[in-house]
């Protein structure tokens, strides 16, 4: 397995308080990450290092073995609450190839080839601000990997979403997976989601990586007492 993004004794600092301890981590490719943790463990602070929006106070992150100082177009990134342009499906989606560049009949061949894999062409010329939860989420899926990235990172693309919708996300980052051979590294509040999909499972406690494991493993067997506590929902956030 390659290694795409390896963090290397990272420590987040901020007025002096420190959110993520010293983390490493190796982050390898076509493989399902899931991130889980109580409110305030770091998740979404490691999401940051790790798409180079946020640097390190110490240590480092490396993409392809050189040090990542900041976003890279091979590694998107949908955060929490994905903001849509005022304008339809179909701009909201091409915005990545148009920005580079591509002719306009290219992009519409490839949006359109991107919402059929998504089963969301019938949107395409629809106000992306009229859309559902569920399509939104869709939609800022299939705008952030229009451009082909390694990594897609996900800060809880399922929240506030209902049970059909949460199946149908679910089997769309597994289809990135397979298909699109990329890897996907998300935070999830659901920790079923994480051991439904997720490859690889960390647990994020209080800046601290308690655990890293294989899912099956980490759900199984925990080693740590944090994690035994949080799977069986005794530690409360
Ligand atoms: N820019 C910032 N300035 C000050 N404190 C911050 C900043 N960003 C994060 N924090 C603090 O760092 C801690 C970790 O935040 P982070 O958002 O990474 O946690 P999280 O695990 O993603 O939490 P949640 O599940 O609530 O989204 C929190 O206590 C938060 O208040």
């Amino acid at each position: 397995m390659e290694i795409l993004i390896q963090v290397k004794n990272a420590t987040v600092e901020i007025d002096g308080k420190t959110i993520l301890k010293p983390i490493s981590y190796r982050f390898e490719n076509e493989k399902v990450y899931g991130i889980i943790g109580p409110n305030g463990a770091g998740k979404s602070t490691l999401l940051k290092i790790i798409s180079g929006f946020l640097t390190p106070t110490s240590g480092e992150i490396y993409f392809h073995g050189k040090v990542l100082t900041e976003p890279d177009k091979r590694i998107a990134v949908v955060w929490q609450k994905p903001y849509m342009f005022q304008t339809n499906v179909f701009q909201n989606v091409a915005y990545g190839l148009k920005v580079r560049g591509v002719p306009r009949k290219e992009r519409k061949e490839q949006v359109l080839e991107i919402l059929k894999q998504f089963q969301i062409d019938h949107l395409i010329d629809q106000k992306a601000k009229s859309l559902s939860g569920g399509e939104m989420a869709k939609v800022a899926i299939a705008r952030a990997i229009i451009t082909s990235p390694q990594v897609l990172i996900l800060d809880e693309p399922t929240a506030s979403l209902d049970p059909q919708n949460v199946l149908e996300i679910e089997q769309l980052i597994l289809k990135l997976k397979n298909q699109f051979q990329m890897t996907v590294i998300m935070v999830t509040h659901n920790m079923f989601q994480a051991k439904r999909i997720a490859d690889e499972t960390l647990f994020l406690h209080s800046g601290y990586l308690i655990e890293s494991q294989a899912t099956r493993r980490m759900f199984e067997n925990p080693i740590h007492e944090l994690t035994k506590k949080f799977i069986l929902g005794e530690v409360h956030f």
